[in-house]
């Protein structure tokens, strides 16, 4: 190719490039709000797109420093694409709950053909959302609930064993690394009626491709980046957002299951069950029906939610007790009080007469809100109420989690982990979005009873038999891992165990 047709090439590309960004970079000025300094190409997102600091901490610094400033919102340039930052409380509850029909989507890449497991419910849109909410909700009740907590028995036994080892050899535990396995076998078992093997052996395929699933090097920060900033060019390519060999395992795994249950007449107590009779749907109530690769879809969903939020619950729980031998101690007391009153069995019903228990999650969801941030984007054109802020359709809202749980105005003594915040009184005199790891509204979280319990079980489990103190062997002060989308420690806790 000759050497000025290629210069005159790069030289159109560079001007494009040029305009682009700052055509990009002038959009929330155009609205009237001042943004910080950019940085070329990451716009204000350079420390989380360099693994500097953990997109959450990212989000949280944005909202300190504007609410310092006693503003109500902020513009940010996530690289090229506008974002709009969330701080007061108020407009927060104008977007998920008050005017959710211009708010109904979050922006994520959903290509349902050349991805299946992109069609998970958490990542749907529009009417496509909707119908699918209604028809999984149903998996989601108390009754289903109930029927799947069965599913966690076994594995709270193998946890005692697990714990029970280290106790006797007085070998400290890495709690990280035992709840995730913990995590992903009762998954494992009310999700797909499987056994991972996860807290016996660590090598299990399951485990192999769940982790993959969740892995993002650099190569894979840089697709997510295409993904956000050109999605449609990204759907017309056919780009994946799921590692093809994570999708075919999913999608036989799930298969191979139907196959097995309906062949040999085989009914269980699990997720799976419930997805095979929405699957048999199909033609008695036309277009309610599933097909294997939206079954695969929402089993991975459920994997996909369940997996990291609850392991990182559990693991910043037992972090945080082991810091307060005194409130580790008063829950102990009311977990023993309560068996008692129960036959020393681990019942539904224990777990939900024990409420302390329920402050001491609640502590640690506002310490630790697994996924960090609330994501929407906007539907129709809409302006803020007592604001001149209009925004357009398909605009990127962020709330910072982090942010408003660590914000004093909401939660005074925010580095303090303090259960006593979550009493009637002192929750009564909050507003009501200041607390929301389960973020709120009509796309709020669908497994939370689910997730709760899985947490309240493991905890109950430990604690009744079992005294856990910090190990000098964890690194301190423990950071956010930079790479993660959900909120997980950088370092391994490893905790002391005793039999008590
Ligand atoms: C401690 C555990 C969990 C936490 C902290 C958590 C948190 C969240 C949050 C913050 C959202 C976004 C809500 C919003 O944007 O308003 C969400 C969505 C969702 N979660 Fe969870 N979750 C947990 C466990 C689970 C489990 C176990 C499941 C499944 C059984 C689940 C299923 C879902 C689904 C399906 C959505 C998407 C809902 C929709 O878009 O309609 N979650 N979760």
């Amino acid at each position: 190719m000759p050497i000025v047709l290629v210069l005159t090439i790069v030289l159109i590309v560079v001007a494009w490039l040029v305009l682009h960004f700052k055509k990009s970079w002038s959009y929330w000025e155009k609205r009237g709000i001042k943004v910080p300094p950019v940085t070329f190409p990451f716009g204000h997102a350079q420390s989380y797109m360099m693994q500097k600091k953990s997109l959450h901490v990212m989000y949280q610094d944005f909202y300190n420093d504007h609410k310092a400033k006693k503003l109500k919102y902020g513009g940010f340039y996530f690289s090229t694409t506008p974002v709009l930052i969330l701080v007061d409380l108020d407009l927060i509850k104008q977007v998920l709950v008050k005017d959710f029909a211009s708010f109904t989507d979050r922006p994520m890449y959903v290509n349902e053909k050349a991805d299946p497991l992109s069609g998970v419910t958490f990542n749907l849109k529009g009417q496509r959302w909707k119908d699918v909410r209604v028809k999984i909700t149903e998996s989601y009740t108390t009754d289903k609930m109930k029927m799947m907590f069965e599913g966690f028995g076994k594995h709270a036994d193998e946890l005692n064993e697990i714990m029970n080892g280290h106790a006797c050899e007085k070998r400290p535990v890495d709690i990280k690394d035992v709840f995730a396995r913990f995590t992903m076998d009762t998954i494992g078992t009310t999700g797909f009626g499987i056994d991972c093997n996860g807290l016996r052996n660590n090598e299990s395929e399951f485990r192999k491709y769940a982790m993959k699933a969740f892995r993002r090097d650099l190569f894979g920060v840089f697709k997510d980046f295409l993904l956000k900033i050109c999605p449609k060019l990204m759907f017309s390519l056919n780009v994946r957002f799921f590692p093809k060999d994570v999708s075919d395992f999913f999608i036989k795994l799930v298969g191979d299951i139907v196959k097995q249950r309906e062949s040999n007449n085989i009914t269980k107590k699990d997720l799976m069950q419930l997805l095979i009779e929405l699957k048999n749907r199909t033609g008695e109530h036309d277009g309610t029906g599933m097909t294997i690769n939206e079954m695969a879809a929402h089993a991975f969903g459920f994997f996909n939610a369940g997996f990291d939020t609850a392991s990182t619950a559990l693991t910043f729980c037992f972090y945080e007790l082991s810091k307060s031998s005194h409130i580790q101690e008063a829950l102990r007391n009311e977990i023993r009080e309560v068996l008692k009153k129960h036959d020393f069995q681990i019942t539904y019903n224990a777990i939900t007469e024990m409420t302390y228990l329920d402050k001491c999650v609640s502590e640690t969801l506002r310490m630790y809100p697994p996924t960090g941030i609330l994501i929407r984007q906007c539907t129709k054109t809409y302006t803020f109420p007592g604001t001149n802020l209009t925004i357009e359709k398909g605009t990127q809202i962020r709330l910072p989690l982090l942010g408003i749980h660590y914000d004093p105005e909401h939660h005074p003594d925010p580095l303090k982990f303090d259960p006593e915040r979550f009493s009637s009184e002192n929750k009564s005199t909050r507003h009501p979005f200041a607390w929301m790891p389960f973020g709120e509204g009509p796309r709020n979280c669908l497994g939370m009873r689910f997730g709760l319990m899985q947490v309240k079980v493991a905890l109950v489990a430990m604690l009744k038999d079992y005294k856990f103190s910090l190990s000098d062997k964890t690194k301190l002060p423990i950071t956010f891992n930079t790479k993660n989308l959900t909120l997980r420690s950088e370092q391994d806790i490893w905790l002391n165990v005793e039999k008590c």
